[in-house]
């Protein structure tokens, strides 16, 4: 039987319609607009794309956003300057600063300078730990897409074991501690692998829940699952002839070996952008 092909596009959907009403609630309650502020430095292309379909997600559920475009040449001063302006400013519930940054800006003080109860990416170092301690504020957008993707698609992930490829602190690392929690969509037995780990396909052959986040086109083989795995493609690889977007699996492969799989695009990327939706009506109501 070929693999069933999780709609993340239909999940998101769906996804945003529960938050629209929630949204229209919380204002209804508090007259309240959630307002979500993206920061977005130079002119990279994928992240125009990212920053633009962002804005229109907002606009679908009720909340307001705002873009600051900056020159590429901005210094770090001068980001941080607006950062802590927006950090005051009481009307900004929201504030996600597009990654990756120019070179003359580090990435990490960008981060933390953003304040915790506005860091709807849950990059913020408190955010992380409290992740960590299992008492999340936020849960970063990606990871907390996969998780919801698992739930949604009726995959158990209680007593499971999940392998994690690639051990980013925005994918890999975050998404691990989750499936590890207890409660819906944790309880699994996590293994992370990495560029260093030996062995690698006898360890992903043991994957009941195989996740892909490691940024290399077509890297997960069929002979590297096993047969009825599930298989979260996380990967959002440009193909340099085509143009399009590639994931980190051989899709077509695997269609044969897992018994559910996430396409690229519709997957994993509308179910980030949901997210994001979400912890930002969670950090209006936070300033409340
Ligand atoms: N501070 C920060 N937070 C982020 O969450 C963040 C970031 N920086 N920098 C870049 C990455 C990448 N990212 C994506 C989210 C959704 C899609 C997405 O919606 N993808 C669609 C396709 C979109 C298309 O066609 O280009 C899909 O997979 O179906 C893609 C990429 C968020 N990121
Ligand atoms: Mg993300």
């Amino acid at each position: 039987m070929p693999a069933k092909i999780i709609d993340g596009k239909a999940i998101a959907a769906d996804l945003r319609e529960k938050i629209a009403a929630d949204v229209a609630e919380f204002h209804a309650s508090t007259s309240v607009t959630p307002h979500l502020v993206a920061i977005l430095v130079g002119d990279d292309q994928a992240s125009a794309v990212y920053v633009r379909n962002k804005e229109a997600d907002c606009a679908k559920v009720g909340i307001k956003s705002t873009l600051h475009r900056l020159p590429a040449e901005t210094t770090q001063a001068d980001l941080l300057e607006l950062i802590q302006s927006l950090n005051h400013y009481p009307d900004v519930h929201g504030i996600l600063c597009q990654l990756p940054l120019p070179a003359q800006i580090d990435e990490q003080t960008i981060l933390d300078s953003i304040d915790p109860s506005k860091d709807v990416d849950a990059f913020h170092p408190e955010n992380v730990g409290r992740i960590a301690q299992g008492r999340p504020r936020f849960l970063p957008c990606t990871p907390h897409g996969c998780q919801h993707l698992l739930i949604a698609s009726g995959i158990e992930t209680k007593g499971a074991h999940a392998v994690v490829l690639g051990r980013s602190e925005i994918v890999g690392k975050p998404l691990a501690m989750m499936l590890m929690q207890r409660g819906a969509g944790g309880d699994a037995t996590v293994t992370i692998c990495h560029s260093r780990t030996k062995g690698l396909s006898e360890i992903t052959r043991q994957a009941d829940i195989l996740i892909a986040a490691i940024g290399k086109t077509k890297f997960v083989t069929a002979d590297m699952v096993k047969p009825g795995a599930a298989v979260i493609d996380v990967g959002i690889n440009r193909d340099e002839s085509t143009g399009k977007l590639v994931g980190d699996v051989d899709y077509e492969a695997l269609l044969d070996v897992a018994s559910a799989i996430t396409p690229v695009p519709g997957g994993v990327g509308p179910m980030t952008r949901a997210m994001l939706l979400r912890n930002t009506l969670t950090a209006a109501k936070l300033s409340r």
